[in-house]
């Protein structure tokens, strides 16, 4: 609604007035957004001559929202700073407020001339509408849209003075994490500072799609000219095409769902044209039909070569020469805890990953660092069970000069100092002793680390990862490892399968060759070198394969692979050929075996599936008991 700025203010009291007699306010006369905030204020018992008494903050308390909130603040602050300036010295008051109602950031609060505004814009102090009443942060987080609030349209007599635009800021899963607000003295009719605010917005939510990483970025408008802009919509895909995130503009556009829908859905899901036609443009918009209906222009947000749901282009690098680390996933346990994983790394929880020996937990957590928050600072590891125990404190933790007979003088920066910034991680932490797992549980919460022989605590920054081989619930139990610990390790769980146990056990292979061929082409697996590969129970995991494959690559003939090219503990199989089934028990599972594999005519993996068993253990098995 366009209100007269000459008349502003007559027309709000003439809106108060009809609100407080309990009649309907026309909205000619007030938004129905700020009627609805009245309300709210109303319910939550407040009156308008009531006084705010401001929540009391503390330094501590400050420094505690800054860590709890770094991540988003250092795609926040950036954009305030851009914003602030070119606000000038028009008296304007910045602030960030998280979806709570507390701010956690502000600009422009010691300007003298904004004294009277500035107590209720300090970091820590909590806007919400129970606590103030209607006001533009309160109501735009009330309502999850933007919110202009003027003079008599707040609810309190005392914030009257004042005069807020506020609009929400979503994160790449559509969820409000903040707003952000320009606020200052009322002059007597609307300000007309939202759209600045909402450009600044666009820009942080921009900025925060680049935490979540992507093989595909998609940029996305309804007009070509605009996917340069921006206002252009972000969309991000990993290489299956799942969808991992978008911006709220592109969410608008392609009216997807709020939270962690998005994972199930998928390019193909979302047009109907190919992924090649956006390639092949290059940086040109493409137009492309949306399954709703919807004709969008899509173009590549900056080329970098990547793989796609199968899709590699043309004139991109193979797969191996982007990120020779990728972790190769194609088992449906670990694809669906993928991108669980990285949005709790992404919201700073920290990933205990579990698994045997070689099932790849390291490279995992280089990955997760890599695409995280933290990517650009330091990726450290450190492997508790490799250094003696009375080495494992100073190493963690650092020490001072002169801490110990043979310290060095000037003192040592420890593992958790060296990885500020970055990404810690705690290789076999099950094989912490015991009484530094009360230290290092200390460090994690206090987020700072004291050296060996130092009186005063630095503070640390960085994300952590964990990875064990060991139950440690049952080291929980006979007590050799702290639950509290434990609890504060395992902000997500990710248990990698034993390679046995891999339901993409071929296409590892495939890719693993690949990978060591180089650039030659590489070669082909004859029927028996498969049989070998899939019968074998590989306690060394992915680490025996790739060894297995190094072999079979350097020793391959004519580009093929036959058993004699593979070691020689692949060749007398694990489980000894033909072993006859004995007892009751082993005949039955031999005839359960037996007869899904007649059910399927020999098909070994639409038998598994029945039998819901890995391919690899049905040729086990098949081998076990003669049914080759
Ligand atoms: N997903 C994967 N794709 C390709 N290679 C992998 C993958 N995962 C692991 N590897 C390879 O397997 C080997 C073992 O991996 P990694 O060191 O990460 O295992 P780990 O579980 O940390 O082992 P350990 O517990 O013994 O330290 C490495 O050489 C790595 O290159």
């Amino acid at each position: 609604m366009q209100i007269n700025p000459f008349d502003f203010d007559h027309r709000v009291q003439k809106a108060r007035q009809l609100f407080e007699e309990g009649r309907d306010v026309p909205p000619q006369l007030l938004e129905d957004s700020v009627v609805r905030s009245w309300q709210r204020s109303r319910h939550h018992g407040l009156c308008p001559e009531d006084r705010v008494i401001f929540n009391v903050v503390s330094r501590n308390d400050v420094r505690r929202i800054g860590e709890h909130h770094h991540l988003l603040l250092d795609d926040v602050a950036p954009e305030m700073e851009l914003l602030f300036h070119s606000l000038g010295r028009a008296n304007w008051i910045l602030a960030c407020i998280e979806a709570g109602g507390v701010v956690i950031h502000a600009l422009g609060n010691t300007n003298p001339a904004c004294r009277d505004l500035a107590p209720a814009l300090r970091i820590g102090v909590n806007l919400n509408e129970s606590v103030a009443g209607t006001n533009g942060p309160g109501c735009a987080l009330a309502e999850g849209r933007p919110s202009v609030v003027c003079g008599s349209e707040h609810f309190l007599d005392e914030a009257r003075v004042f005069a807020c635009a506020a609009v929400p800021l979503r994160d790449p899963y559509g969820e409000l994490v903040a707003v952000l607000d320009a606020s200052r003295r009322h002059g007597g009719h609307r300000i007309g500072i939202l759209e600045p605010v909402a450009l600044a917005v666009r820009a942080i939510e921009n900025r925060m799609m680049r935490r979540i990483g992507g093989e595909l970025r998609l940029a996305v408008h309804y007009r070509p000219e605009l996917t340069d802009s921006p206002m252009r919509g972000l969309l991000h895909f990993d290489g299956d095409g799942r969808l991992l995130g978008a911006n709220p503009v592109a969410r608008q556009m392609l009216d997807l769902p709020v939270g962690d829908g998005d994972g199930r859905l998928c390019f193909e899901a979302l047009f109907e044209g190919s992924m090649a036609r956006v390639w092949a443009a290059r940086d040109m918009p493409v137009a492309l039909a949306c399954h709703g209906g919807l004709q969008l222009f899509c173009r590549l947000e900056g080329r970098r070569p990547f793989r796609f749901n199968g899709f590699s282009p043309p004139d991109s690098p193979p797969a191996r020469q982007q990120d020779p680390q990728a972790p190769f996933h194609g088992d449906p346990g670990v694809t669906g805890l993928l991108r669980q994983a990285q949005r709790a790394f992404h919201h700073d929880l920290p990933v205990l990953l579990r698994g045997e020996t070689g099932t790849g937990k390291e490279v995992m957590a280089r990955w997760l660092h890599r695409s995280g928050p933290r990517a650009e600072g330091p990726f450290v590891a450190v492997n508790c069970s490799s250094i003696p125990a009375g080495l494992i404190e100073s190493e963690l933790f650092g020490y001072e000069g002169g801490a110990f007979t043979g310290a060095r003088k000037g003192g040592m920066p420890g593992k958790f100092e060296q990885a500020d910034g970055g990404t810690l991680f705690l290789d076999e932490i099950g094989d912490m002793p015991l009484e530094l797992q009360a230290r290092l549980l200390r460090v994690l919460q206090e987020r700072e680390v004291t050296r060996l022989g130092a009186t005063r605590g630095i503070a640390v920054q960085c994300s952590l990862i964990c990875a064990t081989h060991r139950d440690l619930e049952q080291r929980v139990a006979e007590g050799l490892f702290r639950e509290d610990l434990l609890y504060r390790i395992n902000g997500l769980q990710m248990p990698l399968p034993p390679l046995r146990q891999r339901q993409d056990f071929d296409d590892l292979v495939r890719h693993l060759l690949v990978g060591e061929a180089g650039h030659e082409a590489p070669p082909v697996l004859s029927e028996a070198a498969w049989a070998a590969l899939r019968g074998h129970s590989w306690p060394g995991n992915i680490r025996e394969l790739q060894q297995a494959l190094k072999l079979a690559v350097a020793l391959s003939e004519n580009g093929t692979v036959t058993v004699e090219h593979l070691p020689a503990s692949l060749q007398t199989p694990s489980v000894p050929l033909s072993t006859r089934p004995s007892g009751t028990l082993q005949r039955a599972e031999c005839e359960t075996v037996r007869a899904a594999l007649a059910r399927h005519k020999g098909n070994v993996s639409a038998a598994a599936k029945d039998l819901g068993i890995a391919r690899a253990t049905l040729y086990r098995k098949m081998r076990q008991f003669g049914l080759d």
